[in-house]
Formats: C-alpha cells, sequence, structure tokens
C-alpha cells in the first residue's frame, strides 16, 4: 500500500522481494502508524524532502521470517521478529563510534527511497531483525521501535536510580519513556498533556503526578512536588510551549532531553538560567543498540506496550487507520496485516 500523493493511498501489486545473502524475508503481521507516517500522509512532504514516488509508509514492525539468505545466521523460517527500520551504512564515523543513529546515510523504512513496512512482504538485512521470546506478540513487538525512542531518550537523560523524571507529553513516546525511566530506576515520574485521557492513562500506567499543561504553570507545580526542580525531564511533544518550559522544570545540575520535533521550532531560551542552574540540555534523535532492551522490558513486563494501542484495523483500511489514528486522544492505532 503506496501513499501517492497527500492524503492518497493506492494498493500496488509488486512482486515478494527476494532475500539477499544476508537478508531475511518478512511475512508482516502488525504495523504501527507513527506520528511521522501521518505527517507523510496529510502533507505529502516533511522539511525539504517529498514524496515523489510512491511510498511505502510504516516503520513500526514485525512479522515473521519466510525465507533466510544463505549467510544468514541466527535466524530461522517461522521465527518471530521485530525490525529495526534504520539500516546505517556501517562505514562511517558515527557507526564506527556505535553512534549509528547519526549516520547520514542510513536508509530508515518509510523516507522517500526507502520503502516502509505497510505491504505483505519485506526483505531486511538480518542483522536489524530481532527474535522475539515467547512472551512478546508481533503486535507487541512492532512497538520496539517508540519504545527504543524511549530507551534512547532515558539513557540520554542518565536516569538513575531513586531519580525524579518529568516527561513532557502522553503520546506514544512520552508515556513508553515514562516506563522505560521508571524501569531505569526513576523513584518518581510526573507526566505533563493537554488531553484529559492521556493524563488519566498516565496515571493508570503508573505516573506519580500528572500535570494538565493547560490549567497549570509546570514548572511551579513540579517545585512544589519536587523541591528545587526534577532530576531529568524529557521533552516528548514538539510543542513550542512545552520545549519552553521543560527547560525551567530540573533542579541545578539537571538533565533535559529534547525529544519532540516539529519543523521550524523555534522558542526563546534564557540561556542565563540555563548557565546558573548548570543544566544539561541534549538532544536524543532517534536510537541504536535499543531493540534487545525494548525487547526484554516488554518480556519482564516493565513496559506495557500493548496498553498504547487504541485500535487495530486491516490494510485495506489504511486511509480510516490514519483518520483515526490523527484524532488527538489516540495514542497508537495499528495495522493488522493477518
Ligand atoms: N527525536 C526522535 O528521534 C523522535 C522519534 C519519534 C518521535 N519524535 C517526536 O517526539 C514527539 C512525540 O512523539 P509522539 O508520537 O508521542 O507524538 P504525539 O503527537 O502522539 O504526542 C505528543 C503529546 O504531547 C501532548 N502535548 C501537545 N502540546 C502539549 C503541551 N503544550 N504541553 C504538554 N503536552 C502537550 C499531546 O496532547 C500529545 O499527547 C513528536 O514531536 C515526534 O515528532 C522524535
Ligand atoms: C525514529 C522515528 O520514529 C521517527 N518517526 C523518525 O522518522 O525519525
Amino acid at each position: 500500500m503506496s501513499l501517492v500523493e497527500s492524503g492518497t493511498f493506492e494498493l500496488d501489486a509488486r512482486e515478494c522481494p527476494a532475500p539477499g545473502p544476508s537478508e531475511v524475508l518478512v511475512e508482516m503481521s502488525d504495523v504501527g502508524i507513527c506520528g511521522s507516517d501521518i505527517h507523510w500522509y496529510e502533507h505529502g512532504r516533511m522539511g525539504d524532502r517529498a514524496v515523489e514516488e510512491p511510498l511505502v509508509l510504516g516503520h513500526e514492525s514485525a512479522g515473521t521470517v519466510v525465507e533466510v539468505g544463505a549467510d544468514v545466521d541466527g535466524h530461522a523460517v517461522g521465527d518471530r521478529i521485530a525490525i529495526e527500520p534504520g539500516v546505517p551504512c556501517g562505514e562511517c564515523e558515527y557507526c564506527c563510534r556505535g553512534t549509528y543513529n547519526l549516520c547520514r546515510d542510513v536508509e530508515f523504512m518509510a523516507t522517500p527511497g526507502t520503502d516502509g513496512a505497510f505491504r505483505e512482504y519485506v526483505a531486511w538485512p538480518a542483522e536489524y531483525a530481532y527474535g522475539l521470546p515467547d512472551a512478546v506478540s508481533t503486535r507487541e513487538g512492532a512497538l520496539c521501535e517508540p519504545i527504543s525512542v524511549g530507551v534512547h531518550a532515558v539513557r540520554r537523560a542518565d536516569v538513575g536510580i531513586g531519580d525524579s523524571v518529568l516527561v513532557m507529553g502522553a503520546g506514544p513516546i512520552g508515556l513508553l519513556a515514562a516506563d522505560v525511566a521508571r524501569a531505569a530506576g526513576a523513584a518518581d515520574v510526573a507526566v505533563v498533556d493537554v488531553v484529559d485521557s492521556k493524563l488519566d492513562r498516565a496515571v493508570d500506567r503508573g505516573a506519580d503526578l500528572a500535570i494538565d499543561g493547560r490549567e497549570a504553570d509546570v514548572a511551579a507545580a513540579v517545585r512544589e512536588a519536587f523541591g528545587t526542580g526534577v532530576d531529568a525531564a524529557i521533552e516528548a511533544t514538539g510543542a513550542p510551549p512545552a520545549i519552553e518550559s521543560v527547560l525551567d522544570v530540573t533542579r541545578p545540575d539537571g538533565t533535559v532531553v529534547l525529544v519532540g520535533l516539529a519543523p521550524d521550532t523555534e522558542v526563546p531560551v534564557d540561556t542565563f538560567e540555563l548557565v546558573r542552574r548548570q543544566v544539561d540540555v541534549r538532544g536524543s534523535y532517534r536510537f541504536a543498540n535499543t531493540y534487545p532492551t525494548a525487547i526484554s522490558l516488554i518480556a519482564g513486563g516493565d513496559v506495557d506496550a500493548a496498553e498504547i494501542i487504541d485500535f487495530d484495523l486491516p490494510l485495506d483500511r489504511v486511509s480510516d487507520a490514519f483518520e483515526r489514528a490523527a484524532e488527538p486522544v489516540v495514542v497508537k492505532g495499528m495495522i493488522s496485516m493477518d
């Protein structure tokens, strides 16, 4: 199923791909709809990149191996796997350092030039396919992708035992990052959002404090609850007012990790305050070396991946699914390929 222009998907018949020697052929079963898929669907472009050829969307995916390339070890026909959607060049400075999320030549599913996962079969490098244990369904395994964004952000935030953490935004990234922070040892987790049902959901999932960003002065609410501020804050909205206020919620020597992405986001920054309070402000881009951790977090019950899913629809209802997934109360919509 390809996006041919903004707002229009078309079913196109394609040959089943043949896996290369180091690839596995995967029959897809579950694919999540990410905010970036919705952005491509609604706008047909992102920054200076545009959909000029039909593009298969979907990069949160899992399925079953149906064929293995001649050189593949460690995967067999019948294995259920989650697919890591970015394949880096493996040769540049950043790939060699292990921060392959920063590779400039990465081929990332569902971006122009690299088809995504809303299709029956995907041939993918075995190195970026991860076996799922019995305790993890393919539906949950597909969500290793947004969990990985959370794992990377929590690592960037250096969250440790006993820390207090604020997560701005209770979308999929925020909710999953909150679970990951707890698993990393956070003793107190506060979540901020502007939608009632999302605040309720954060509390149901274990947040100690839910702050309504429409009503509260977030920094004041944090200081009331946590004294001089939280140890770490993770910004997962991309909304300028939230970005502005997250810079003011940590204690002196605390860390702010910016995950939220929005084009042309500019916010005023009081650098004097950031310097005086010696705040670390760090970006967090995609993820590297996170899939095994994401799988163990689901298997161990530390991250409730299934709970964030609001609906599953079949591939022939992909347009309905995208319209519904864009509703502000929805956290995660899935396409079920079975
Ligand atoms: N850095 C990365 O690698 C990376 C990866 C994936 C997603 N992202 C970005 O992370 C952000 C979160 O992703 P998502 O899929 O959860 O998005 P989402 O849009 O589903 O969730 C964002 C949440 O923020 C809430 N929100 C909006 N304005 C707010 C405000 N002023 N205060 C508090 N909450 C507010 C919304 O109600 C929503 O629940 C997006 O900007 C996305 O583009 C970044
Ligand atoms: C990391 C991924 O989830 C994000 N949507 C991106 O394309 O960068």
